[in-house]
């Protein structure tokens, strides 16, 4: 699992792409997928950049003036924090292949539906804060989104997905959110809209898509972001922001006495062993009730 191998080689999660500190229009970003390591500390005083001005859930480039003083509390006491992103959209959309090319750095051209759901989790040091992402692959297909649905509640961030060379999917992406947001309060989570498959399209189609998307995410509220898990582009990028706005997040909303702190230790994760045997139980059960 993820959890182990990472902290068996912690410099692999702990290096990031932050460049500049306003966010790229999509027109700098280059289709090299990964860029030279940069020590995730630096994100103490420098968040990660947004991907278009036009549909992005926060412009400011620096940490919250609190936040810098409770990483150094924490980091010294290594307590870490741990924040729940879903993913959810149409079956095929690619959410799959987005986690499996942040988290593996791999990408299967075959497609193998997600049954009920999956998660992974990543582990990052922020300002010498252990911090994690635990991220729930859900699937699209119409029969599993009762199983699915289950894990929407409490989640601190929710990616709705498309296909940027399918237009239908996009306008799911409206239902998508209601559901997930039957689980959660308003205003209680950042929302993404991610295309994938940006690869697809040519330049013209792919700034046509990003148009008709922005508008949407303006709706819903959301931070846009356009991506290809099969080149890997701003893959890297994404997930780092929304480490960044998450973590943020949640260190306020502790220093408000909103939430308890999250502590990271080997009861504070959901083993992988114990997620399956109880996800099993449960669709066991389903079926054979039905
Ligand atoms: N060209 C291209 N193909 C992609 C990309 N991302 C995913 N795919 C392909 O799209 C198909 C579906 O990808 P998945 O990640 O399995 O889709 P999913 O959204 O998880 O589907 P469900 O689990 O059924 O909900 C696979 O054949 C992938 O190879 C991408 O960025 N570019
Ligand atoms: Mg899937």
């Amino acid at each position: 699992m993820n959890f182990v191998s990472h902290l068996q080689h912690p410099l692999l999660s702990c290096y990031t792409a932050f460049g500049p500190s306003h966010g790229p229009s999509p027109t700098q970003i280059t289709h090299c997928p990964y860029f030279p390591p940069v020590w995730f500390s630096s994100l103490c005083h420098q968040t990660s950049p947004w991907y278009t001005p036009e549909a992005c859930l926060q412009m400011k480039d620096c940490w919250h003036a609190q936040v810098k003083s409770v990483c150094q509390d924490r980091a010294s006491r290594s307590m870490g924090m741990m924040s729940k992103v879903v993913m959810l959209g149409d079956l095929y959309v690619g959410k799959t292949c987005l986690i499996n090319r942040f988290c593996k750095n791999m990408f299967d051209r075959d497609y193998k539906a997600t049954i009920g759901v999956d998660f992974e989790i990543e582990k990052f040091e922020l300002s010498g804060v252990p911090y994690s992402l635990q991220i729930w692959d859900t699937a699209g297909q119409e029969k599993f989104k009762c199983i699915a649905s289950a894990y929407y509640r409490g989640a601190q961030v929710i990616i709705t997905v498309f296909d940027l060379a399918d237009i239908k999917t996009l306008d799911h992406t409206r239902q998508w959110l209601e559901e997930a947001m039957k689980e959660n309060d308003p205003g209680s989570c950042f929302v993404f809209l991610v295309g994938t498959k940006r690869d697809l399209l040519s330049s013209a189609e792919c700034r046509k898509m990003e148009r008709d998307a922005i508008k949407i995410a303006n709706e819903m509220q959301a931070e846009f972001w356009s991506v290809s898990a099969k080149t890997g582009e701003n893959v890297q990028d994404l997930f780092f922001r929304v480490a960044a706005l998450a973590f943020e997040d949640a260190i306020l909303k502790e220093v408000e006495g909103v939430t308890a702190p999250t502590v990271i230790g080997p009861g504070g994760l959901i083993s992988k062993f114990f997620f399956f045997f109880f996800f099993f139980f449960f669709f066991f059960f389903l079926r054979n009730g039905q």
